[in-house]
């Protein structure tokens, strides 16, 4: 690299807080006042509900058009006078399709969404290539308070489902904290927030999926109805067909929640404190830990009204601090501790900082003055900030940066912490407990144990030698023997043999072939692999 490059690239990476702060905020901004009131008319015309079946039918076609369009193939391949005029504009897409082939490809389908819209980390190489299909399902469809269920399309985000059930006194038992996060996503991924040590993942309060599958036909199914599919679809990251609406639980929810923060000096104490209130009948569990000994432990419970004399801290304004900092300054203190916060506040508590992520953007973005003017308009949007990094900062991530979420039994914590202080040294750390049921699937398990998700997003201390590879496959063959399992958004290094080993393929690999998804979809490896992202 040229000396002008170097210098390119040292702007890019040391200065992107102005590209970000005079024209990302900016941007992030506008969108989200445009999509305010794309949903206000949405939800004021109530036009949402009744347009379902025809936008599920547009789906439909799609995938008939693309299964017909392959019949199409292979009967030319036949003979070229199956080509007649009727069907020649299908033939072209169609042929377009067997060149990507040609080159390697397959011809598989994925939805239209693009890679840079979405919370993973990285984009999909397959977004370049597969036969895309327009899911385009943003709406909530139903809230119905008797059955204690809502109802939604995939694209829903969690920002706007919490500001849709909050008024009416509902939530659905876990909000995954990022607003962009959508329904699709989480259940076809996996989602986690800190109710999930009594509910489980975000698959686990889901009722009902509704799927196109790879024939073009509309199933709709529930643990009685098909318990094969019904536990096949968490984690097939869309290889078996595209979700189209899905029914989750919801739970009352009050306006208030009240935080307890108990700060910790030693790891023995941090697991314990940890393991206990995972265990316990708190609402809310979660720990940050800022050190390999020292964190805070919060539990939450929410609560009807604050008292007179209660202090409401509105943590969601935009002048507050960033929670994890807030979260901190208990451990000067080191006095256990509690206030209230609204709820919503509380859901979203990690969306302003994006964790911890945005200080290494915007090293000034929990500045009191920055906050005052400028706090409103943060964060930036995760896409946007995905659609606008130059080759350099990738290089920058890829090179210099870890985000990972291990997810390991509570019983391997400690164990785990010694050694993901040992290989990466990144603080703060973020701790979730879940249950994870003996449920079939993916994840199957012989019987009902309590997990913990062990966030890992920022820079190594230079002192640990971070090799992004082999840091990594150290990490993944470190959580295998825990028997634990990799979220798979992040960068996954394993190689397909490790892959169906971390995760069970059994049930998954009974309903590709009965549904025939060989043909339409790859499996998931191929599409969160390394390899498969860019
Ligand atoms: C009965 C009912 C039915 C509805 N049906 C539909 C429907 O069919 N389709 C549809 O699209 N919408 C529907 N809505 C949603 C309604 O349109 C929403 O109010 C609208 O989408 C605005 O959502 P919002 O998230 O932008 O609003 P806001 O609450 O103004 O939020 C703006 C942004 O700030 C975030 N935010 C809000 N509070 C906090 C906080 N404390 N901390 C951090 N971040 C925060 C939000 O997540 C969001 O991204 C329905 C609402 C109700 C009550
Ligand atoms: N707290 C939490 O739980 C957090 C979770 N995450 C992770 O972020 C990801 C979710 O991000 P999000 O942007 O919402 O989702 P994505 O767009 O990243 O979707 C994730 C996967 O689900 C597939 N998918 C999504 N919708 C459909 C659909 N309607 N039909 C078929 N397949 C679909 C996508 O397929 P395709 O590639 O074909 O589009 C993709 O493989 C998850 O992997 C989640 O684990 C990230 C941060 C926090
Ligand atoms: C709570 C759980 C389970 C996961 C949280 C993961 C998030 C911290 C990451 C998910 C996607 C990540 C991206 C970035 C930061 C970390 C995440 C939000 C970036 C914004 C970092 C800067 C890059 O230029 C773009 C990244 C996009 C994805």
């Amino acid at each position: 690299m040229g000396k002008g490059d170097q210098l390119l690239e040292h702007v890019l990476i040391k200065y992107r807080w102005l590209f970000v702060c005079f024209f990302l905020l900016p941007a992030s901004f506008l969108y989200e006042l445009w999509s305010y009131f794309r949903n206000l008319i949405v939800f004021k015309l109530s036009s949402a509900p009744g347009k379902h079946a025809s936008k599920v039918q547009k789906v439909q076609q799609q995938v008939v058009f693309a299964k017909r369009a392959e019949t199409f193939y292979f009967k030319r391949s036949a003979s070229i006078n199956i080509i007649n005029i009727k069907t020649f504009p299908l033939t072209i897409i169609f042929f377009q399709v067997r060149e990507w082939n040609k080159n390697g490809q397959q011809g598989h389908m994925c939805t239209a969404r693009p890679g840079w819209q979405t919370m993973s980390f990285r984009q999909g190489l397959y977004k370049k290539s597969f036969y895309k299909v327009e899911v385009n399902l943003v709406d909530v469809l139903e809230i119905d308070t008797e059955n204690k269920t809502v109802r939604v399309e995939p694209l829903v985000s969690m920002g706007q489902l919490s500001a849709s059930l909050a008024p009416l006194g509902w939530t659905i038992p876990i909000v995954p904290e990022i607003d962009d996060l959508t329904v699709g996503g989480l259940i076809l991924g996996t989602g986690i927030e800190s109710s999930s040590h009594q509910f489980g993942l975000f698959q686990h309060i889901c009722v009902e999926y509704e799927l196109v599958l790879a024939d073009g036909s509309l199933v709709t199914v529930t643990k009685d109805s098909d318990p094969d599919l019904f536990y096949a679809v968490p984690w097939s990251y869309g290889t078996l067909g595209f979700l189209t609406a899905a029914k989750i639980m919801i739970v009352p929810c009050t306006k208030f929640i009240k935080l307890n923060y108990k700060p910790v000096y030693s790891l023995n104490d941090a697991v314990k404190e940890f393991s206990e209130a995972s265990a316990s009948k708190n609402q809310f569990v979660e720990g940050i830990m800022f050190t390999l000994n020292k964190g805070v432990i919060m539990t939450g419970n929410m609560i009807d009204e604050p008292q007179p004399c209660d202090k409401v801290n509105k943590i969601g304004l935009w002048h507050k601090p960033w929670f994890f900092k807030h979260v901190e300054s208990f451990l000067v203190t080191g006095k256990r501790a509690s206030e209230i916060l609204p709820l919503r506040d509380y859901y979203h508590r990690h969306t302003r900082s994006i964790f911890w992520e945005l200080q290494d953007i915007v090293p000034f973005g929990n500045n009191r003055l920055f906050r005052l003017c400028m706090g409103w308009l943060m964060p930036p949007k995760i896409s946007f900030l995905k659609l606008t990094q130059t080759d350099a900062v990738k290089r920058l991530y890829e090179n210099n940066h870890i985000i990972q979420d291990m997810l390991v039994p509570i019983t391997n914590l400690k164990e785990s912490m010694q050694m993901f202080n040992k290989e990466t040294k990144v603080y703060p750390i973020w701790l979730c407990p879940f249950k994870l049921p003996a449920d079939p699937g993916m994840l199957c398990a012989p019987k009902e144990r309590m997990f913990v998700d062990i966030g890992i997003y920022g820079v190594p201390d230079p002192s640990v030698n971070f090799k992004p590879m082999e840091t990594t496959r150290k990490i993944e063959e470190f959580v295998q023997k825990c028997e634990g399992f990799q979220m798979l958004y992040a960068d996954t290094y394993t190689t397909k043999e490790e892959f169906r080993r971390m995760f069970d393929h059994t049930l998954y690999d009974r309903v590709r072939s009965k549904l025939a998804c060989t043909k339409a979809f790859p499996e998931v490896y191929d599409k969160v692999s390394r390899a498969a992202r860019y």
